[in-house]
């Protein structure tokens, strides 16, 4: 069973996320869904479907590793085992989010099939854990899309059990995933995605 009052404060930083998230323009229309770790078998995850801007007490619910339901009726975010994996893999990682920036979007539908999106030579580049340089090259892998969640959680937790040092992947014309140690180490994660992806599209803009 797990702490209630872990509960309370792992969905309120989901809630406050959601606000956040949804002001900037990266969760529209009922899109992305958060999660923040409670203890080591249990998750905080948003509810299917709800709008990401208005988040309640009710739009939160518990799920463990499996992202099997623990006390709720309600149904999990269909992409619960994108989550999962990434708690199961990572034992110091407390937050996931997942985004629908245009700027992912777009960028991961322009990269050719197969070529990871490569981040080099961004002073940014610091805002994600544990690097320290500009000079360090970050290599984002880019996943095809599929409704097929079980198969692409599979597939991200192989490469990530591979790669443990990269801070986040794009879903083609879908998204963007990352995660920290706490929801404000996730939350700039986000942020320093946003604004990498950005420079990105406008280099290709000015050099095609
Ligand atoms: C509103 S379309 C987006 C969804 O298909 C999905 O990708 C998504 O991010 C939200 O799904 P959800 O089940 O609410 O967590
Ligand atoms: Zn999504």
């Amino acid at each position: 069973m797990f702490d209630v009052t872990r509960y309370a404060a792992a969905a309120d930083t989901i809630i406050a996320a959601g606000r956040f998230l949804y002001g900037q323009g990266w969760s529209p229309a009922t899109s992305s869904n958060y999660s923040a770790r409670i203890d080591e078998h249990h998750v905080a995850i948003t509810v299917s479907g709800r709008h990401k801007g208005e988040l309640g007490a009710g739009d939160v619910m518990v799920v463990d590793l499996e992202g099997r339901p623990v006390q709720s009726e309600c149904k999990s975010s269909a992409e619960t085992l994108l989550h999962t994996v990434l708690y199961d893999i990572f034992p110091d990682v407390g937050a996931v989010l997942h985004t629908h920036s245009v700027n992912a979007t777009v960028l991961s539908r322009l990269l050719p099939p197969g070529t990871p999106l490569k981040l080099e030579g961004y002073e940014l580049q610091k805002a994600f854990s544990g690097v320290q340089s500009h000079e360090s090259v970050l290599e984002i892998p880019v996943f095809d899309n599929t409704q097929d969640i079980t198969a692409l959680a599979e597939q991200t937790k192989a490469w990530f059990a591979d790669h443990p040092e990269q801070p986040g992947y794009l879903i083609r014309g879908h998204g963007l995933y990352t995660w920290g140690k706490t929801m404000a180490d996730c939350l700039r994660h986000v942020e320093a995605f946003e604004f990498l992806l950005e420079c990105e599209l406008e280099t290709m803009r000015v050099r095609p």
